[in-house]
């Protein structure tokens, strides 16, 4: 079955885009990748998506608007990446999150809300091919953080048969997936939550420090120029978020502009170099940090994708804090580290079109396995 995959991450960079060739079933499947490519927002929608994104206030009539014109530019997106193909069977598309709050049972609220926009209706209209959308609702309705979501793919895809694996996503947020080798005699439970901020900080540090000129740390060069603050790093990894154990994930909402400016405060003494390369070491610290104490021992490799993948200085620190294991990509291994999540939401729309259960209870913390997304059929 022909699927494309649809999903703009926290980082708001552009919608990453895979026409991905299906097949098998459940755990036993076969992923080609036959194209992957990223089209960017148009700077005005970027602006306005990362505005609401910080929290700025916006009336309904924008917020339906702002659905809208997503939603066309991800229907935009699949046409664009199925030109020259055979039409596709499905797409899955995760949208672009604006809003993520997981549950918080000690305050009172008992059940998460995450909001994606760039309805599938209107993509499935556009497009003119059925649509998988709204992946995390049928998650957070059992109580789950309805994220990450991306753990059982990476478990159909990576899970190696001697090999214990860490599949390490570096996007605007971090996120991990274990995979225990199928060998295994210990523990053979498939784990994953969010880490805390991947590239997140580090573009939005770049964009001040260079007042807008850049918006990201191109392979970590500036960064590898300081030197890391190693005693404001262990301080930053007390805070609450790092030291709560799983099911949790986050976002903007956390790790956004506010989080940055309290960095920059504590931060106050370290020219522009160190500052980044703390931010850096930061992310890898509590990559780090995560393993160390909430999995039941360190893999044998890290596969890392995402953005943060293409950031030498990054992996170096990675690696630095993990010395134990073998710091890798995924491609690497075969799997392109760019579009692996677009890839991911295709294989998502996939089982929920053969009704395969899309959620892993022991990483969102749902009380059961769900069917994941709304299908929504042509008009
Ligand atoms: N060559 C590069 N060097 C350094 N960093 C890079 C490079 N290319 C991309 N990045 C970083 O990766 C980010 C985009 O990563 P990615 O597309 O994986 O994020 P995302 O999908 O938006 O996030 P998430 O996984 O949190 O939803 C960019 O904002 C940038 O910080
Ligand atoms: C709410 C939301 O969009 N979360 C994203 C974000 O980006 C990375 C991390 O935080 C992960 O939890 C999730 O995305 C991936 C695709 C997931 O659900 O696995």
């Amino acid at each position: 079955m022909r699927v494309i995959g649809l999903i703009s991450g926290t980082s708001v960079d552009g919608i990453d885009a895979a026409l991905v060739e299906i097949s098998g079933s459940g755990f036993d499947l076969q992923a080609e990748l036959i194209k992957g490519a990223t089209y960017p927002y148009p700077a005005a929608l970027q602006q306005q998506i990362l505005g609401v994104g910080e929290g700025e206030a916006v009336s309904m009539p924008d917020l339906a608007d702002l659905d809208d014109r997503i939603a066309a530019q991800f229907a935009q997106a699949a046409i664009a990446i199925q030109a020259h193909h055979p039409k596709a069977d499905l797409i899955g598309s995760h949208g672009q999150t604006v809003f993520h709050r997981p549950p918080d049972r000690r305050n009172g609220l008992q059940l998460g809300y995450s909001m994606q926009l760039g309805r599938g209706e209107a993509i499935a209209h556009l497009t003119q091919i059925p649509t998988v959308s709204n992946f995390r609702a049928a998650d957070i309705a059992l109580g789950g953080q309805g994220a990450p979501l991306v753990p059982p793919v990476d478990a159909a895809l990576f899970r190696h048969q001697t090999y214990d694996r860490c599949v390490q996503n570096i996007g605007g947020i971090g996120n991990l997936t274990y995979l225990p080798a199928k060998d295994s005699e210990r523990s053979t439970k498939i784990l994953g939550w969010d880490t805390g901020p991947g590239n997140m900080l580090l573009d939005l540090a770049v964009q001040h420090l260079s007042n807008g000129e850049k918006t990201f740390d191109d392979n970590g060069a500036w960064a590898a120029t300081g030197t890391p603050d190693r005693t404001l790093v262990d301080h930053w990894l007390q805070q609450a978020y790092f030291q709560a154990p799983p099911p949790k994930s986050t976002g903007r909402e956390h790790f956004g502009q506010a989080y940055l400016e309290q960095c920059l405060l504590d931060a106050r003494d370290l020219n522009a170099a160190d500052l980044l390369a703390t931010l850096t070491d930061l992310t890898a610290a509590t990559i780090a940090h995560s393993y160390k104490t909430f999995l039941p021992r360190l893999p044998d490799q890290v596969l890392i994708c995402g953005g943060g993948s293409r950031n030498a200085y990054l992996k170096q620190r990675i690696q630095t804090h993990l010395s134990e294991c073998t710091v890798l990509t995924t491609d690497d291994v075969g799997l392109n580290a760019d579009f692996k999540e677009a890839i991911a939401f295709a294989v998502l729309a996939y089982w929920r079109h053969h009704h395969f259960p899309g959620n892993l209870p022991e990483v969102t913390g749902a009380t059961r396995a769900v069917f994941l997304g709304e299908i929504y059929h042509v008009p």
